[in-house]
């Protein structure tokens, strides 16, 4: 009999090997040797990862460790390689099929609003295909050029929509008459969220990477709790949605946008996603089927990812704790934001019930 801590020794003396074989194997991949590498040598590692990934997961009990967390970035890269390299009939093929075009859609904020859960959520559909990391090319690398732009898209077929997701364009005034000058057509998704958590949400993410931040408190309002709320705060300042609005309103019409509400895309996934297919003009296909709520989490994952067989929730760093506010303060910023969520909402033509 093999007991389960036998079974987790036997295999965790496999991980470093089968990592080492991973890495070998992608960088051989990275080189675009893989095309040519025995097809049965390849899918091996990569299976052979896949199981033992699977395997160590289900005996862990608690967080997984740090090799663990690298196996699994390894494989899901190194799925996706597979994915990309090898046909369906079995023949190695060039990752040439399809053309890099400019994004027809983009999602331009707001920053932790659910940016990155959407657009995983997008990705799901066999007709978008998305840029992982943010370009920010209309707002940081502007000078590179147009083409320096397309040329970071994935490739599409005929009928695949190309898209990004950079949630800094939404509050920074040269982006609307940029993206103009590129494609006035281009659909633009705002996935909106209570300000007043979403300030939260963002000074938590600063405090992750500045330890000894001042007080949420003292950053924002301009003396103590008693002074008026310091709109200057990038924290305060992005959840002006109206003001935002006001400035791509001057370059594009009130139909080039959908707005998604950030609480809803957690309450109801599938819901929102629906609402975004067809505002892209895309057959409802993601949906219900595809999510799960991760009680640990505490969020909507995905049953299937795009380039994955196996569930998965977003990083550590979706879905954080915030730290204790108190209420004194939260009920300060929301009088402050009421006026303009009224008139958000009066632009946008939705309630977003954050009053
Ligand atoms: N399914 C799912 N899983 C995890 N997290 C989810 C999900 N849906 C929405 N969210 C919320 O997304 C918030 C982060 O927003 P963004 O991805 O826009 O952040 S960022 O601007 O790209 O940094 C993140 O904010 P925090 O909770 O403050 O970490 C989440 O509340």
């Amino acid at each position: 009999h093999v007991t389960s801590a036998h079974f987790q020794a036997t295999f965790s003396n496999a991980l470093p090997v089968t990592m080492l074989f991973l890495f070998a194997y992608l960088s051989y991949c990275l080189t675009g040797w893989c095309e040519s590498a025995p097809r049965i040598t390849s899918q091996a590692a990569l299976l052979r990862g896949n199981v033992l990934l699977e395997v160590l997961s289900t005996q862990q009990q608690g967080p997984r460790n740090e090799s663990l967390r690298a196996l699994s970035q390894l494989l899901d890269f190194g799925n996706g390689v597979a994915h990309e390299a090898v046909s369906t009939n079995g023949m190695p093929v060039s990752n040439t099929y399809g053309s890099k075009k400019f994004p027809q859609a983009i999602i331009i904020g707001v920053k932790k609003g659910g940016t990155r859960a959407l657009l995983e959520f997008l990705r799901v559909h066999p007709d978008v295909r998305a840029l992982g990391a943010e370009p920010h090319f209309f707002d940081r690398f502007y000078e590179k050029g147009l083409e320096w732009y397309r040329n970071l898209m994935p490739r599409t077929l005929d009928g695949q929509i190309t898209m990004e997701k950079t949630p800094s364009y939404f509050v920074t005034k040269e982006t609307p008459s940029r993206l103009c000058a590129m494609n006035c057509s281009t659909k633009l998704i705002v996935v909106v969220r209570d300000p007043v958590t979403r300030a939260v949400s963002d000074y938590t993410q600063t405090l992750t990477k500045t330890p000894g931040l001042p007080s949420f408190q003292s950053l924002a309002f301009k003396n103590s709790s008693s002074g008026a709320v310091d709109a200057s705060w990038s924290a305060v300042r992005i959840g002006l949605y109206a003001q935002h609005l006001e400035n791509w309103l001057r370059h594009f019409p009130l139909s080039s946008f959908l707005f998604v509400s950030g609480e809803r895309l957690v309450s109801d996934p599938a819901g929102e996603v629906g609402r975004v297919q067809d505002f892209l003009g895309l057959k409802r296909i993601v949906g219900d089927k595809h999510f799960y709520f991760n009680r640990t989490k505490g969020f909507p994952c995905l049953k299937k990812p795009e380039g994955s067989s196996r569930p998965r929730c977003l990083g550590k760093s979706k879905g954080r704790t915030h730290p204790p506010i108190s209420s004194e303060v939260l009920h300060k910023l929301r009088d402050f934001y009421r006026p303009f969520n009224l008139r958000f909402y009066q632009m946008s033509g939705q309630d977003f019930g954050w009053d």
